[in-house]
């Protein structure tokens, strides 16, 4: 997609950005009301029947507060993730409407949610509620950005196209980390961008690792950073790859995952680890009383001018505490070097902030709209993602088809081709037959394997040993003529494929029986449906069964792919998409073992180089080798 003026191309992305929104507000309604008759939390997008079971205070007086299941059970496989948007209802209660949160915390069997008040009741539900709030940000960052003048609407204006980026020299450096070269000078281009500059990571090529030596680099220069990514996961990759290399490095916002090593860095615990906060807690604590005071009922006559004096002084000492807090918030942010956050900036916290440097990672799942809270703080951008991989999640089917699910990476990448881009080609995850079908249909054959990971195999694994000698790198059983046909869930709009679970099962267990952790393996179906089937059919403990998004960024010793479709239309849906195949087929280090029908996916060009790549690597199968136990 190209614009001819930055009216034309922001005006464009409103568009997008309110179909989006009508588009989730739609499908929010909709789950409501399938909510009433079936099971809600098959949406994935509501938790009911949840408890109380642990909570803390959080910046600005906010309360975090664990929910669990009655019994501690598995919360249901659900897309509410740590940033997520959510309304937190009474169950007892539910025509009162729900209290906003945003996730803060999620755990297999708890979610942590950030409330400003206290919610009443003993029985919650939380649906995840409309991302309102991102939309604003993003609607009110395009309308600052169109107004932009000078060196900053230069910017703009590369970023959107419309003129040539410039780069000066690549600088000479002495590297932190031990990189490849095509990481090196990745990140010598990346520090050349007067304006910007992309990385491409193909899976398993660093391009974290690359990226975090480009930000070490530019603190040695005396550069102050924005880190930031679509995804809190993605934050926190960056963030736990920066920690050994800068020391002032500071996390905004929730962590998905609270490692310790990392939570030291959080603005959250370096606020509290101030001295003067405990003066600013003891002021909440004051304020609390003074409201408690208030809500007891008063016999005397100038009760209600009793109450009234109480709630002012509250609301005063509360006032002071907000300010000390911020003058306490601003220091720490002052001190930091580089500062990480998701894209979603929280403007009055970053207040007038700018840096030398804007780097955003896993930038392809990202929408334009997005890009542009960022590029507002930024003198220079570094861009870095893989637009052969998922692009952004789009609801609104009318904006997707227009154009709504390129990425900004993506486009620039179409738009000005390798002048604006390097590619990292040695990867560090797969054995390389595991790699080559992936490098030769997306990355233009010119991925390799890192003489460490070219031959690993599962035998390698100590555990595994000898048990693994038979077991192949890579494995594709065809179901072609077995009727093995794909079904709709009941009651559901997703698909499964039973006969394929039941062998996905099998050779699970195999893999176990070799000597391989349950968490060392990884199961991978394109549907929802199949997922739910498989976690239901393989309760192990450890063992991880997700969708391929779901999987986007991570690696396991040995994957398992059930690819669901079969049908004698030879329709394949999504499947169609094949950067989602990509995902899948690249997240196995040692083995990967797939099962689909050729007779539904053969007929996409695609799927058919597929199979004969499989054929070429003697790693064919047909289901009909198996004996009838399975059938
Ligand atoms: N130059 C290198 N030498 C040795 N190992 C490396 C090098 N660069 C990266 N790695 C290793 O490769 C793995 C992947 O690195 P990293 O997480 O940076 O990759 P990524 O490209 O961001 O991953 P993803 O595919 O998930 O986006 C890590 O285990 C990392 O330690």
């Amino acid at each position: 997609m190209a614009w001819a003026t930055p009216e034309g191309y922001f005006d464009q992305l409103d568009r997008w950005l309110d179909m989006e929104g009508v588009a989730e507000r739609q499908r929010i309604t909709l789950r409501m009301q399938q909510g009433r008759s079936g099971s809600p939390e098959r949406s994935g997008e509501t938790l009911i029947n949840l408890r109380v079971a642990d909570h803390r205070s959080g910046l600005g007086g906010r309360h975090l507060i664990d929910f669990t299941k009655p019994a501690g059970e598995r919360l249901p496989m659900n897309r509410l993730k740590v940033g997520s948007p959510v309304l937190l209802s009474n169950e007892d209660r539910l025509d009162e409407g729900g209290m906003p949160g945003v996730v803060s915390r999620r755990t297999t069997t708890a979610i942590q949610v950030a409330l400003d008040a206290w919610p009443d009741g003993k029985h919650f539900r939380i649906d995840l509620s409309p991302d309102e709030r991102t939309r604003l940000r993003q609607h009110a960052a395009m309308g600052r950005a169109r107004m932009l003048s000078g060196s900053q609407a230069r910017l703009r204006d590369r970023l959107i196209g419309l003129d040539e980026p410039r780069f000066d020299e690549a600088p000479e450096l002495r590297f932190a980390t031990g990189l490849n070269p095509p990481q090196q000078e990745a990140v010598r281009f990346a520090l050349s961008a007067r304006d910007f500059a992309i990385l491409h990571g193909p899976p398993g090529t660093g391009k974290t690792t690359t990226l975090a030596e480009v930000i070490h680099q530019a603190v040695l220069a005396g550069q102050k950073v924005l880190a930031c990514a679509p995804s809190n996961t993605a934050v926190d990759n960056l963030l736990e790859r920066l920690v050994p290399l800068v020391p002032s490095v500071l996390r905004v916002g929730h962590p998905a995952r609270v490692f310790e090593a990392l939570r030291g860095h959080t603005l959250d615990e370096l606020v509290e680890r101030d001295d003067s906060t405990k003066i600013v807690q003891e002021m909440y604590r004051e304020a609390e009383g003074l409201m408690r005071g208030a809500s007891k009922s008063y016999r005397s006559r100038d009760a209600h001018r009793r109450k009234g004096e109480l709630y002012a002084e509250a609301k005063t000492l509360r006032q002071h505490a907000r300010q000390l807090e911020r003058h306490i918030v601003q220091q720490v942010l002052g001190t930091a070097d580089v500062i990480c956050t998701t894209m979603t900036i929280d403007e009055e916290l970053l207040g007038d902030r700018r840096f030398d440097l804007v780097v955003i990672d896993e930038a392809c799942q990202s929408t334009e709209p997005a890009l542009w809270q960022a590029m507002l703080r930024a003198d220079r951008l570094v861009i870095a993602g893989d637009h052969c991989q998922l692009p952004p999640t789009v609801l609104s089917k009318e904006a997707a088809e227009e154009g709504f699910r390129v990425s900004p990476m993506e486009r620039l990448v179409g738009q000005l081709g390798e002048r604006v881009y390097r590619r990292l080609t040695v990867q560090y995850r797969m054995h390389e037959s595991i790699m080559r079908f992936s490098s030769d249909q997306f990355y233009d054959g010119e991925l390799v394997a890192d003489a460490s990971v070219k031959e690993r195999r599962l035998a390698d694994l100590p555990a595994v040993g000898e048990a693994g000698e038979g077991l192949p790198v890579l494995e594709f059983w065809d179901t072609a003529g077995a009727e093995w046909g794909e079904e709709f869930e009941p009651d559901g709009h997703s698909k499964r494929n039973p006969q394929e679970a039941a062998w996905v099962v099998a050779q699970v267990k195999e893999l176990i029986d070799a000597g391989l952790e349950p968490s060392q393996i990884a199961v991978i179906a394109p549907y929802a449906a199949q997922v739910r089937l498989l976690r239901n059919r393989l309760r192990i403990e450890g063992l991880e069964i997700d969708t391929v998004d779901g999987f986007q960024g991570r690696e396991k010793e040995a994957v398992v792919i059930t690819f669901v479709r079969s049908n004698h239309e030879g329709e394949i849906g999504f499947l169609a998409d094949t950067r989602r195949t990509n995902v899948a087929l690249t997240r196995a280090k040692r083995a990967m073992r797939a099962i689909g029908d050729s007779a539904t996916l053969g007929g996409d060009p695609f799927y058919a180089e597929l199979l004969e790549y499989f054929q070429q690597e003697n790693a064919y199968r047909t289901v009909w080798e198996l004996d009838d136990l399975l059938r």
